[in-house]
């Protein structure tokens, strides 16, 4: 049983629009992701998934529309309290355990406090016996796994990732879950793209059906999978919604 308290903040997006060279890439009318638990983004590849992250996270600015927080217009004050996590794991070339400093470092927390902190992520991401291990040298599914811990390491209300286990085998995936999970009890608001529908099922409290551009469906993760209402859903569930 999965059991998530109430998390802040509200996001509302309205009137997303990015276009090139004629064509629509993004055009999401209203979303708004207010629920407890982990939100998990579908679509077919090209579907807008990416774009979408991007400019919730404030990464990309749209051509039009707008993004608020609780209410208030996404800003860098907003962007510092959340992280983003991409398909390939994006790390210093410095120590395991310098990566994590560093962040820590950045939050103003003193040497003490930051090792401890750092040894605590490191625990709870099974990477203590490779603290002092160059980043470099670890696996992917050790490197994705250091990914999250940086990123949670700000304790963010909101935590973006993009495919982060697509490249991962079936262990290292469920480590990756575990962290994600254990962030998203904690209070963290979890917006997660995926292609793995298991993985869907699994972490998803509500499921965002992306489709060429366009949000197809918005439903609770049971609903999405029993009951699809959209034409989309049902394709895309069947399998047949290919680009
Ligand atoms: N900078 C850009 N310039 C032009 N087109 C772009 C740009 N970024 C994305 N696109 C296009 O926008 C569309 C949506 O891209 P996006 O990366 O969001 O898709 P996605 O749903 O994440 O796909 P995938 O599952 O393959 O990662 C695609 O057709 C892509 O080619």
């Amino acid at each position: 049983m999965r059991d998530f308290m109430h998390i802040s903040p509200r996001i509302e997006a309205t009137g997303l629009r990015i276009g090139r060279n004629g064509a629509s890439l993004l055009n999401v009318a209203h979303l708004v992701l207010d629920g407890p638990g982990p939100t998990l983004i579908l679509g077919p590849n090209g579907a807008g998934k990416s774009l979408l992250l991007r400019c919730l996270h404030g990464l990309i600015v749209p051509d039009e529309g707008r993004i608020t927080m609780e209410g208030v217009p996404l800003s860098t004050t907003h962007r510092a309290r959340q992280a983003m996590v991409f398909q390939k794991p994006v790390l210093l070339r410095r120590s395991v355990m310098a990566n994590l400093t560093y962040v820590l470092r950045r939050q103003g927390l003193g040497w003490r406090a930051r090792r401890l902190r750092a040894v605590q992520l490191l625990e709870e991401g099974g990477l203590a016996a490779k603290a002092r291990q160059s980043a470099q040298s670890l696996s992917g599914g050790e490197a994705q796994r250091l990914a999250i811990l940086r990123a949670l390491a700000i304790e963010p209300e909101i935590l973006f990732l993009d495919e982060p286990t697509s490249a991962l085998d079936p262990s290292a995936t469920q480590a990756i879950e575990g962290l994600i999970l254990a962030a998203a009890r904690r209070g963290t608001r979890i917006v997660m793209v995926t292609h793995d529908i298991g993985q869907a099922r699994r972490l998803g409290a509500d499921i965002v059906l992306m489709n060429g551009g366009q949000v197809a469906e918005q439903a609770r993760v049971g609903t999405f999978f029993t009951d699809p209402q959209s034409a989309a859903a049902r394709r895309y569930l069947a399998g047949a919604l290919v680009i």
